[in-house]
């Protein structure tokens, strides 16, 4: 029997269900033993808000330190909490097959967003969530919130909130998908880059699991996220700004795979938004982000990113 193959994991219930899951997985294709390592972040002791504590990483760096101090071998993170800047000496060895990325409402009496009231209070801890929530002009009092997933919902239970919104993917894996009273249309809420997806890490000179990981490798997963990454990194904003991004693959006609990329840069109160969308083969991921990004800082994004700092 082969040592086990150590994959370090935030505590929470839905890190531990994307690490069981990712384990699972690793061992059936290959055959070795995973063994779960537990790891406490800085995002995690702490009851700040996000963009108080820093912004990007809060949740990663711990994980990162435990790669390279060779405590363990892999490392799973939801791929939209990491910084767009490379982590020299790591490499993302596998990005599966992602969840539907869209966000979704769990709101009070099986309530969608257009049916809420004017002055209904909704939940959010996102910059992105609050800006677009806000630039839809429904007159909704948006909460900043914080907290795990459970934490969130209960607000609704409760009755202290009359609604909250979270990623739908966070929602699937930890079972709670019959909460969801409506998945928000993309039109009116863009998710965040690289939603729904995972990032699986390892040291970039451990070439024994990075041959194992690589069978976890979903080509058209990983084409949307460097689109939406790249639009990220180009307007060099963080998870705490409030840009959006979100990518889909067909069949282009020569039938190769395409992408249609479209993103958003909007004001956190809601007063203004700079929309756009793109398209091409997606073997050119990374430049289709680029250009749009691009384009989007061109019609006046730059200050609504900055704005945001
Ligand atoms: N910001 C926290 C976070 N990071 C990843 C997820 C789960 C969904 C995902 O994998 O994108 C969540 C919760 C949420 O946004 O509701």
């Amino acid at each position: 029997m082969s040592a086990p193959i150590r994959l370090g994991t935030r505590r929470s219930e839905l890190a531990l269900t994307q690490s069981g899951h990712v384990a699972d997985a690793i061992t059936a294709a290959s055959g070795r033993p995973v063994e779960l390592v537990h790891i406490t972040t800085a995002g995690d002791r702490s009851a700040a808000a996000i963009s108080q504590l820093g912004g990007t990483g809060v949740f990663v760096s711990a994980l990162r330190d435990a790669l390279h101090a060779g405590t363990v071998d892999v490392a799973v993170h939801s791929y939209k909490d990491l910084p767009t800047a490379e982590d020299p000496g790591l490499v993302i060895a596998a990005i599966p097959p992602r969840q539907d990325p869209r966000d979704a409402l769990v709101a009070r009496d099986g309530l969608t967003l257009g049916e809420l009231p004017a002055g209904a209070t909704v939940g959010t801890g996102a910059p992105r969530r609050v800006a677009q929530l806000r630039a839809l002009g429904l007159g909704l009092e948006v909460v900043p919130i914080r907290g795990n997933v459970d934490t969130r919902m209960g607000k609704v239970t409760s009755g202290e909130l009359d609604a909250v919104v979270l990623a739908r993917a966070g929602l699937a894996r930890l079972g709670r998908l019959d909460a969801v009273t409506e998945v928000l249309d993309p039109l009116q809420v863009l998710p965040a880059p690289a939603q729904g997806a995972l990032a699986v890490e390892c040291r970039s000179d451990d070439e024994v699991t990075r041959a194992l990981l690589a069978g976890l490798d979903d080509l058209g997963t990983r084409a949307c996220v460097v689109a939406e990454r790249s639009v990220l990194a180009t307007l060099e904003a963080g998870c705490s700004a409030p840009v959006a991004a979100h990518a889909e693959i067909g069949e282009a006609e020569d039938g190769g795979d395409e992408i249609y990329l479209r993103a958003s840069v909007t004001a956190i109160d809601g007063s203004d938004a700079v929309r756009g969308s793109t398209s091409g083969p997606a073997t050119d991921a990374a430049r289709l982000g680029r250009e749009l990004a691009a384009e989007l800082l061109d019609r006046g994004a730059a200050a609504l990113v900055a704005a945001s700092r």
